[in-house]
């Protein structure tokens, strides 16, 4: 019987052990029986541990394998990045479209399950932008022909002008046996490199000019007939173009509220066609994730508008192929918190989930049509900065420097750097100096209950609100930026425009002669 057992359960059969038992049961006396019952267990008993250890033992191994597995992806994906990331171009002279200063392309290889967490690659993925689901499966994201949408995926990739080794990032800071230090500053100009071809483009244009909306239509055309995209215009603009022909029952739109929502799932671009001010209602139409931009210049100034209209499918053959250098405008989210509401609730926080505005320039806040001075307490993280007496105050980003912050005073900044203006407008104080603080600060202007007047807030100088006694505004960097395609680069672009559009510096030149006659 023993060996019987001891093969059974050297074969892990704790079932056979039972049916020897039950076999030779009935030949024994009760004593015998429980004997044999007990030993039986104790073997079964043993059998199952067995089995249960070779299976834990079967799944650590596999476990062990998976883990290789995903290693060696993920080394062929660094080996890929590394090896590959030395796509560099020959730098352009002036705004050649087809090709790109001279930086580093670094391509992050993930899986899509990779894409799905965080991109531990060198790269920004398109999925990390959207990885809140905005674009999940459950949104509207359907196209014209009700068919679920995918949107074209693209990469960011931090590049370095002429670093030709393969770390294409630089640590801001190290510690080294006790010593900060931070590295080489690099200038880092963001590539987008398409995935894919893009296929669905929005384009929003100014309003009331019928050059605008003829090189609309053509462009409309274009895009539709040569690019085979999906095109989606505004409602009114997609109305008054049907009004005049059915050729364009093609084009798509979207209705307000909720729809516009889900507009960034549906659209891979977004084109402007106007000045400064267009790319500014673009982007007020995307409280969330922004698509690519790619602005033509057809208004007045167009500091943020470096295409020229006159070349768009060119411009436009070039940016959809890609890699194409970017600039991401960050914006900030403004709430304005209400007396009452601070009152009901205990930090003063009570926000209703849409109730903020994202602007691309600054909000303001001044004193209205009363004729008193504004009367403001400053906040910075909840420590109290100081009181503005006077016009008012603009809160601007780096991008809005160039704006309403530039003409009350404050600093022009490239719109790369990282920051927010804190600029008084007509301040009663001969002391007041315009600041800039750091970008990751949250913002609190106060009317006191005891200030004389109420004040006005304008998001990008729209949408004007009072704020009355006890109301509060709120502000701090959105993380949605809008991406804005550049000319030339984020750098080049920039300063064009000062040039250009402020005429910044502009003197003429003493002439060679010297007039005291030495050399
Ligand atoms: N005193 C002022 O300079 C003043 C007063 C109010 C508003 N603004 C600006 O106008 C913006 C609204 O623009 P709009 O086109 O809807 O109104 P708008 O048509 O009145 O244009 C205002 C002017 O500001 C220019 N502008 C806008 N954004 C700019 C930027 N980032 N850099 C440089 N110039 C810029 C525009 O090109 C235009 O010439 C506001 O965000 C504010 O910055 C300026
Ligand atoms: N699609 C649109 N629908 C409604 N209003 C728009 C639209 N596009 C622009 N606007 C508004 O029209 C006004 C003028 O537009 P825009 O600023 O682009 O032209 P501009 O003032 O001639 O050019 P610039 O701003 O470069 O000087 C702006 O106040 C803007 O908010």
């Amino acid at each position: 019987m023993v060996e019987d057992q001891a093969q059974a359960c050297k074969d892990h059969n704790p079932t056979r052990l039972m049916q020897d038992f039950l076999e030779k049961a009935t030949s024994g006396s009760m004593d015998d029986m429980l004997v044999e019952f007990s030993e039986t267990l104790l073997n079964m008993s043993n059998c199952l541990r067995i089995a249960v250890e070779s299976k834990a033992r079967a799944m650590e191994e596999a476990a062990q394998w998976k883990r290789k597995y995903e290693f060696e992806c993920l080394q062929n994906g660094a080996e890929e990045a590394g090896g590959l990331s030395a796509n560099y171009r020959t730098s352009s002279s002036g705004s050649d479209f087809n090709s790109v200063p001279d930086v580093a392309i670094v391509q992050g290889h993930h899986s899509h399950e990779q894409h799905l967490g965080c991109s531990e690659g060198p790269g920004i993925s398109s999925c990390d932008i959207f990885k809140n689901g905005m674009c999940s499966s459950e949104s509207n994201n359907l196209d014209g022909r009700g068919l679920l949408y995918q949107k074209v995926l693209f990469n960011l990739a931090w590049g370095c002008d002429g670093i030709k080794d393969q770390h294409a990032k630089h640590d801001i800071v190290s510690c080294e046996r006790g010593d900060i230090r931070t590295d080489i500053r690099r200038s880092k100009q963001i590539i987008l490199e398409w995935k894919s071809a893009p296929r669905s483009v929005a384009i929003f244009m100014k309003p009331n000019s019928p050059h605008v909306q003829a090189l609309c239509k053509e462009m409309v055309k274009w895009l539709k007939e040569d690019k085979g995209m999906n095109v989606f215009l505004e409602p009114d603009v997609r109305k008054e173009l049907l009004d005049e022909s059915n050729t364009y029952t093609f084009v798509q739109t979207w209705k307000t509220g909720e729809d516009i929502k889900t507009l960034h799932c549906k659209v891979d671009l977004v084109i402007t066609l106007g000045g400064d001010g267009t790319v500014l209602w673009a982007a007020s139409k995307f409280k969330g994730p922004v698509p690519p931009v790619v602005s033509f210049a057809m208004g007045s100034l167009g500091f943020m508008t470096p295409f020229k209209s006159d070349c768009f499918k060119e411009c436009l053959r070039n940016v959809i192929k890609g890699p194409w250098p970017i600039t991401l405008r960050h914006r900030l989210c403004c709430r304005i918190v209400r007396a009452a509401d601070c009152q009901e609730s205990t930090n003063c926080r009570k926000i209703l989930e849409d109730d903020f505005h994202l602007v691309l320039n600054e909000v303001s806040i001044d004193r209205g049509m009363s004729s008193f001075l504004t009367f403001l307490e400053c906040y910075s993280d909840n420590s109290f900065v100081t009181y503005v007496q006077g016009d008012g105050l603009i809160i601007s980003t780096t991008s809005g420097s160039t704006a309403y912050s530039l003409a009350a005073g404050g600093s022009m900044v490239h719109p790369q750097v990282p920051g927010i203006l804190f600029t008084p407008i007509c301040p009663h104080s001969l002391s007041f100096r315009p600041l800039i603080l750091p970008e990751y600060v949250t913002l609190r202007i106060q009317v006191p209950l005891h200030s004389r007047g109420q004040a006005w807030a304008s998001f990008d100088g729209k949408d004007r609100q009072i704020l009355q006694a006890g109301d509060a505004l709120e502000c701090n960097m959105s993380e949605w930026p809008v991406p804005t395609m550049c000319e030339v680069e984020s750098t080049c672009d920039f300063l064009h425009s000062v040039q250009e559009c402020l005429h910044w510096n502009m003197k003429k030149i003493h002439c060679a002669d010297n007039p005291e006659g030495q050399l």
